[in-house]
């Protein structure tokens, strides 16, 4: 394994920073430190650290995916999205089950954004399909949804990329299906990744490392298989490791 290909490869793990505050968020970037992963601020460290963390993240040198799932009235989203690129974060998200109107609606906030800014890079903007922690039956019988849990991730990813979104977020297991739909440059951004033998929580749709980059998925999100370890930075090193043995592209 070359240096250039393990650094292209440690880019596509997003470590989620699942943290209340931002002293033991900044604990975790310590034992990073010069592995060149992309990081994921979720609602409970956002909601308590704010946007100056992102700022610190960027300062740092780290890609940022800022994950607030924003579900709310177009005019709503449509600001939202244009405070988040201004913000300068590589990729945001917003729900697809918002529908078109919506999703273009963030799209417009955030080219608006970058509109009046030529120094902010375009940020990749994607739309959550079902929820990883989402089985079939929960699908069906609580939230009222029918057919396959596969049939409404395709149905939320066409809809997401007729929005003009440039990916989703959706399980390991769906990003085959999701590429004969939409193409294989759509995005794939999939959480549900558990390295064998580790704590499956409350994820319900997943895959191992090595499954889930030799499937295609662009980008892999892991959570407590790292935050929970006892050596996070060795945790960190053994998932890039499998996804560089078994990566196709
Ligand atoms: O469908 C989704 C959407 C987002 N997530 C987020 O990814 C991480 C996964 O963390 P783990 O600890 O590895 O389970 C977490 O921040 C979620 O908010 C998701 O899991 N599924």
């Amino acid at each position: 394994m070359t240096h250039s290909i393990s650094q292209a490869i440690a880019k596509r793990l997003i470590v989620a920073l699942d943290y209340p505050n931002v002293e033991e968020a900044r604990v975790l970037i310590e034992h990073l430190q010069g592995i060149p992963c992309t990081i994921k601020v979720g609602m409970q460290l956002f909601y308590s650290a704010g946007p100056d963390f992102v700022r610190e993240l960027k300062a740092k040198g780290y890609s940022v995916f800022l994950d607030l799932k924003m579900h709310d009235i177009p005019n709503t989203v449509k600001g939202g999205a244009n405070s988040i690129t201004r913000l300068g974060v590589d990729i945001f998200n917003v729900h697809a089950a918002g529908g078109v109107q919506m999703m273009k609606a963030a799209v417009e906030g955030m080219e608006s954004a970058l509109a009046t800014d030529s120094n902010l890079a375009r940020p990749l903007l994607i739309a959550v399909t079902q929820l990883t922690s989402t089985s079939q039956q929960v699908m069906n019988q609580e939230i009222g949804i029918q057919g396959t849990v596969e049939e409404a991730v395709v149905h939320y990813a066409r809809l997401a990329q007729q929005s003009g979104l440039g990916g989703v977020v959706c399980s390991p297991l769906e990003v085959s299906m999701i590429q004969q739909a939409c193409g294989t440059s759509f995005a794939t951004v999939t959480p549900g990744v558990r390295p064998a033998g580790s704590d499956l929580g409350d994820q319900k749709r997943i895959l191992t490392p090595g499954e889930a980059i030799a499937g295609g998925s662009h980008y892999l999100v892991v959570g407590r298989p790292i935050t929970g370890a006892n050596d996070p930075r060795e945790a960190t090193q053994q998932i890039i490791e499998e996804m560089s043995v078994h990566v196709n592209n």
